[in-house]
């Protein structure tokens, strides 16, 4: 039977993130999507003009609608920039038992703009956090989140073990803010691995969070195991970026055509 995995996150117009990037990398990966929507934002390659939350009763509506007809076999969750809509997030989750969640602690957008508000941190560390399987911080959110200043590997480590141990879940500190490389460290049950990537010399890295963190969600659905999973969807984005699309003004969005034929190939022959 298809697997199935839901994304939890804001609508970009643009296409490059949000909702839009995590629909068309669950399909590449080759399981069925589908989303609950928590804000609309008017956006392209250069930024953010105006964001239109969903409210909290509708945003539990549809999770009631997808978890009372195809459950998901994974959750990704993304952009949500205010508390109420957090807390029933949470409350729905906890409610449908829902399973292989992954959060992506969206904070500021590659352009710049703000996408929670500030008091929001506090409710998605308390309520979101501890639902977690697999959390996906980049450097900025890990250094926020923890107060670590991260200027080396160690700090990565120190950043990532500060979380897991806080949340009590697994942590995947993104490394694509770093200059030279882009490995990403996972640290799970009290010990780290690295994820060495390449440093792909494209500017179009709109969107780069919001699809690692469905490819890992929709691996998950597939019945992989944790590494097998962020393993799986390094090798996606990696792909993805390596494709060089290159499409508006600013930071554009990425390639997910170029897996789709290896995907369905591969899933034809398990
Ligand atoms: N130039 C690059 N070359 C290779 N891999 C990259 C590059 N930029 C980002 N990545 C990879 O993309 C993934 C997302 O990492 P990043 O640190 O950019 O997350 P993010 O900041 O949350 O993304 P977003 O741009 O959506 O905010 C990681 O696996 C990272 O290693
Ligand atoms: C709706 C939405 N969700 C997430 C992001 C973050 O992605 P990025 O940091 O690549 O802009 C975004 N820009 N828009």
């Amino acid at each position: 039977m298809r697997k199935t995995a839901l994304t939890i996150a804001g609508s970009d117009s643009s296409g490059g993130a949000g909702i839009q990037a995590d629909i068309k990398t669950m399909m590449a990966n080759g399981v069925y999507a589908m989303s609950a929507i928590t804000a609309l934002t008017a956006q392209n390659t250069t930024g953010v003009t105006a964001i239109l939350n969903a409210t909290p009763e509708f945003l539990g509506q549809e999770l009631d609608s997808l978890f009372t007809d195809i459950f998901p076999d994974a959750v990704k969750i993304g952009m949500v920039s205010d508390r109420e809509l957090i807390c029933i997030i949470a409350e729905k989750l906890k409610q449908y038992q829902a399973k292989n969640i992954v959060v992506d602690p969206v904070m500021v957008a590659t352009s710049g703009a703000r996408l929670i508000s500030e008091d929001a941190i506090e409710t998605l560390k308390q309520e979101l956090f501890p639902l977690a399987a697999i959390l996906t911080p980049n450097i900025p959110e890990a250094e926020e989140l923890t107060g670590i200043k991260i200027n080396s590997a160690e700090d990565m480590i120190s950043a990532a073990r500060q979380i897991s141990e806080t949340y009590h879940c697994a942590v995947l500190c993104k490394g694509g803010h770093q200059l030279n490389d882009a490995n990403d460290l996972l640290y799970a049950n009290d010990s780290y691995q690295w994820f060495e990537g390449k440093r792909i010399d494209n500017p179009n890295t709109h969107g780069t969070g919001c699809t690692l963190s469905s490819a890992i969600a929709s691996n998950l659905a597939k019945g992989y195991d944790l590494n097998t999973s962020v393993k799986r969807a390094k090798d996606y984005i990696s792909g993805a970026l390596a494709a060089m699309l290159d499409l508006g003004a600013g930071s554009g969005p990425m390639d997910h055509g170029f897996a789709i034929h290896n995907v369905y190939t591969e899933e034809k022959e398990d």
